[in-house]
């Protein structure tokens, strides 16, 4: 048996979405809450499948998790214990390494499985460990698991060779408690390393510079608890927007901060979308003719790789020629096949995908093969002629929040079905 997503396309959208908490920034917080030694309090959490594993992990190593309301948390560290994190939840998401820098910062050691997350050709974590390794911490892979140990963390300067949201954070947590200063610099950038950053400092460490490309953190003795709140999801944004650019009469996209979605809106423009960006909300009316353009995904504030997945299914209804050029992920193309079973005209050579447009689109069957590939065919069957089904949509549910029901909200004909 297996859940499917159906989608009967060409119902007009009319309505309000309103956009939840960043997937990205969560999955580095609640790691991050770990290093205090108080109870942290993250509200706008959102309901995703990845927040759940990681209170699996929380929950696994004896911190008290207690939900205040549907998107309220409290994580409670006070009687944690430094297990082995060897539980079968670190495979199911990308961000489980956060406890890597999380427990290394608190303990000078921890045990950890590989973690797992989207396939979008290889995701090494080389320069996490390098940061650790910088840091003072020695590194192992032993059976299946890494082993780090540091006696003391010592700050000092890491350079990224490539600019990493993922060891950024990383790097941070575990540089917290460090000896004297640590500089991270070619940093990351993306707004979710100011929201872990402006956590920690909540909780009482000594960040500079997240947002830039020269963080420095200088160490400190204790961190307490604190309330934060999360920054709305800026891909979970943008992929509302590309779907009332393909199929709103009239909708309005709130809660989200325009200035994270910059690279979007302007492309958007550029193939034809008629938008009104307010402080806080986009509204999209009705398109009428799409212009194709090519598009090349950077670190931020570039154009989103997490955003080029859904983008693909709005440009197979431009004119003319469009080019999506990956920068990040060079293999994150496997939607391009999906959406040719229902009808589009992609060729993906090299790390480019081109599409011819426009082409309509029919309802197939077809598979998220990853988690943004999933939000492009939810896009596609919201296009289409006939029924979508989409196949695994663990994938979709790791990452978007009740889709059906902020779809259905706004008039999509969109459920889930039970299917042998
Ligand atoms: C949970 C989370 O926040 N996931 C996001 C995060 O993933 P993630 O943090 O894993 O992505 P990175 O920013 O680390 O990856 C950027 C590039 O650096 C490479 N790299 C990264 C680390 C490393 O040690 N060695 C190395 O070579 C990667 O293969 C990739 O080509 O940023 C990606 C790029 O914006 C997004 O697509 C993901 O949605
Ligand atoms: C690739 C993504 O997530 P993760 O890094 O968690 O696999 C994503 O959010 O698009």
């Amino acid at each position: 048996m297996e859940d499917v997503i159906k989608i009967e396309g060409k119902h007009k959208l009319k309505g309000t979405v309103r956009i939840g908490g960043s997937k990205n920034a969560t999955v580095a917080l609640i790691p991050a809450a770990i290093l205090a030694n108080g109870p942290v309090t993250i509200c706008d959490v959102p309901d995703i499948s990845d927040v759940k594993s990681l209170s699996v992990l929380l929950d696994f190593l004896g911190v008290a998790v207690d939900i205040r309301s549907s998107d309220t948390i409290v994580i409670d560290p006070q009687d944690m214990v430094n297990r082995p994190l060897t539980h079968d939840a670190v495979n199911k998401l990308r961000a489980s390494y956060y406890f890597m820098g999380a427990l290394l910062g608190k303990y000078g050691h921890v045990e950890i499985l590989m973690p797992g997350g989207c396939y979008l050709g290889p995701r090494p974590i080389d320069l996490h460990l390098k940061g650790f390794e910088a840091l003072g911490a020695e590194v192992k892979y032993e059976h299946g698991s890494y082993v780090l140990d540091a006696k003391e963390l010592v700050g000092t300067e890491i350079f990224l060779d490539i600019a990493s949201v993922g060891a950024t954070i990383n790097i941070m947590m575990a540089a917290v408690y460090a000896k004297g200063r640590t500089t991270i610099e070619n940093a990351a950038k993306e707004p979710e390393i100011i929201d872990v950053a402006t956590l920690l400092n909540k909780m009482g460490a000594n960040i500079r510079g997240a947002g830039t490309n020269v963080i420095i953190i200088d160490g400190v003795e204790k961190l307490s608890g604190c309330f934060h709140e999360i920054i709305p999801d800026r891909i979970e944004a943008a992929t509302y927007i590309v779907m009332a650019a393909a199929a709103a009469e009239d909708v309005v996209v709130e809660n989200i901060i325009p200035h994270h979605l910059e690279a979007l809106l302007s492309k958007l423009k550029e193939i034809g979308v008629e938008m009104e960006v307010d402080v806080d909300s986009v509204r999209v009316k009705g398109t009428s003719k799409l212009i194709g353009t090519d598009i090349k995904t950077l670190p931020y504030p570039g154009f989103a790789t997490d955003i080029q997945q859904p983008l693909t299914a709005l440009l197979t209804q431009a004119q003319g020629h469009s080019m999506v050029t990956e920068t990040i992920y060079i293999e994150r193309f496997k939607h391009c096949y999906e959406l040719n079973k229902m009808g589009a005209n992609i060729n993906v050579m090299q790390a480019s995908s081109f599409i011819e447009g426009p082409t309509p689109l029919s309802g197939t069957e077809v598979c998220a093969t990853d988690l943004r590939c999933g939000a492009c065919l939810v896009i596609a069957g919201l296009l289409a002629d006939g029924v979508t089904t989409i196949h695994d949509i663990y994938h979709i549910e790791r990452g978007y929040e009740h889709i059906i029901e902020k779809l259905q909200a706004i008039g999509a004909n969109i459920w889930k079905e039970t299917v042998a």
